[in-house]
């Protein structure tokens, strides 16, 4: 598989050109798989150089590789991460490294609902490929940018409601208009007597009522 090298290596012009290779004094060894996409290269640069590989994104071709030693215990780990292509048309090279893993992360995009779904799918193939004591995990990558908590600091720094809305799931939104509409209808048509409208306190329970989480 001496062919077998990744675009991103060779467009950074790092790495080696050695493929990957199994063998007791390779330690053992990680296989990054998941689909097209979800961020496999990125986690592993990551972890070996502790940065955020920024920039455009260049699909992996085919399979490449980067060793870590880690201390577990006060015992050295010395690991082999692959790093798979995640596109379709390398699905071949990837089944032919199951066997040799000794652990997979299996990974999908939080914010891509197919690459979730297609879970089930890499799981099947896992079971297929794999060695039968593989150690699997799921990794829901990319956490959001700006978190809910981040949100609700800034809105009460400056004294105002607060909820997360989801444009394309709807989550939310009708709620949004309508706390804003009953907040003005509120204002303008108040009884004398009526306590003043709690709009935080609206939409946190109208969320409570749906059962559901503020996201
Ligand atoms: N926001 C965010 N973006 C990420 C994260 N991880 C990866 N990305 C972006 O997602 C895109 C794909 O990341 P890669 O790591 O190249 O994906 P891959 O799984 O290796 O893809 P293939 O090589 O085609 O299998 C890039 O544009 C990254 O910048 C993350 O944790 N958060």
């Amino acid at each position: 598989n001496s062919g077998v090298m990744s675009r991103k290596k060779a467009a950074k012009g790092k790495g080696t050109s050695k493929s990957p290779k199994a063998s007791p004094s390779s330690g053992r060894t990680v296989m990054l798989v998941g689909d097209s996409g979800v961020g496999k290269t990125c986690l592993l640069v990551r972890f070996k150089d502790g940065a955020f590989l920024a920039g455009s994104f260049i699909s992996t071709v085919g399979i490449d590789f980067r060793n870590k030693v880690m201390t577990i215990d006060s015992v050295k780990v010395k690991l082999q991460i692959w790093d798979t292509a995640g596109q379709e048309r390398f699905r071949s090279v990837t089944h032919a490294y199951y066997r040799d893993a000794n652990a997979l992360l299996l990974l999908y995009d939080v914010t891509n609902r197919a690459s979730f779904d297609n879970i089930r799918a890499w799981l099947t193939e896992i079971h297929e490929y794999a060695q039968q004591d593989v150690v699997v995990m799921l990794l829901g990558n990319k956490v959001r940018m700006v978190k809910r908590e981040e949100g609700e600091k800034l809105a009460k720094e400056f004294g105002v409601p607060f909820m997360e809305t989801s444009a394309k799931s709807g989550l939310n939104v009708e709620l949004a208009f309508t706390a804003a509409a009953k907040e003005l209808k509120h204002r303008t048509m108040k009884e004398p007597d009526e306590p003043k409208f709690q709009l935080q306190e609206y939409v946190d329970k109208e969320m409570r009522v749906a059962g559901c989480c503020r996201t």
